[in-house]
């Protein structure tokens, strides 16, 4: 089965991505693509305003919208997929919690998945987490995030989702943003560090230490080309289920 999809944020570093790695798959067609800079084409495909969109969705019916935008347009595509009756996949960071709360009244009506990160091996260091955690109870852990210099939200979705899987694992801990003069360690405190340099296209660290030995769980992404194969395994899932509120991991089982 060949399922059509929507691409909202066409021009961005990721809706190129995205299409780009449509272009390679059988699976996927890309029936749309929509950005607030209109008129530019990708891998051939034609980019349409992003303000047309309700229409867009109506006259060209894809199953699927996949966004990559900012958390302004993702609440409002949210909105505009379930008046639309069209799944909608994200992987826009720098929600709020209202963000959310926006994309859960979404999924009431239709198919909603978001995921933080859709790159498997970021879906295999969350479950290495939530095993170290327990397995080295009372270690110190400290998390660090990097960047391109172009990203606008930190930390990263990927950062807030890793320091929740580590709240799940050992109870709520407070989070140090960085530390600077006098700033002594809190037992249960997780430092948190988001740096951003050159082109580089996400890395996660969560480093345990304690007991004369640490233990650094690291992941690179080579290039945005993981996350957007993973945003269109997701679509290509998602989009013959019912409405409701769904998960990367849920792909990947
Ligand atoms: N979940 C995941 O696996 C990944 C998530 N991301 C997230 O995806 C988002 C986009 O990242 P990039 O492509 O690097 O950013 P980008 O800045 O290159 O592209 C964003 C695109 O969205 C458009 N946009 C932003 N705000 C808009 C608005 N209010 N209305 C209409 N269009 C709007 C911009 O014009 C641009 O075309 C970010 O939140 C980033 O953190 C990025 C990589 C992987
Ligand atoms: O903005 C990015 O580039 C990325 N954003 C996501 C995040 O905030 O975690 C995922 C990935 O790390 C790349």
């Amino acid at each position: 089965m060949t399922v059509t999809v929507g691409v909202a944020g066409a021009t961005g570093r990721m809706g190129e991505a995205v299409i780009a790695a449509a272009a390679d798959r059988d699976d996927i067609n890309v029936a749309l693509a929509v950005s607030r800079s209109p008129g530019a084409h990708v891998e051939g495909v034609e980019v349409e305003d992003a303000a047309d969109l309700p229409g867009l969705l109506e006259r060209r019916t894809p199953d699927v919208l996949v966004d990559f935008t900012g958390p302004a347009a993702c609440i409002e595509y949210a909105a505009t997929c379930a008046d639309a009756g069209v799944a909608f996949v994200s992987g826009t960071t720098g929600l709020s919690e209202g963000g959310f709360d926006a994309l859960h009244e979404a999924a009431a009506d239709v198919p909603v998945l978001y995921a933080s990160n859709f790159s498997r091996g970021i879906a295999a260091l969350r479950r290495a987490v939530r095993e170290a955690v327990p397995a080295l109870d009372g270690y110190d852990i400290e998390l660090t995030e990097t960047h391109h210099n172009a990203k606008r939200d930190a930390p990263s979705g990927t950062a807030l989702t890793l320091l929740d899987d580590i709240d799940d694992a050992r109870g709520e801990s407070p989070r140090v943003h960085g530390r600077e003069g006098e700033a002594p360690r809190d037992e249960r405190e997780i430092g948190v560090h988001a740096r951003r340099a050159g082109d580089i296209a996400g890395e996660h660290e969560v480093l345990l230490a304690g007991n004369h030995e640490s233990l650094s769980l690291t992941h690179r992404a080579g290039s945005r080309g993981v996350f957007a194969a993973g945003a269109l395994d997701a679509a290509a899932w998602v989009a013959d289920r019912d409405a409701g509120w769904y998960d990367f991991t849920e792909v990947l089982e």
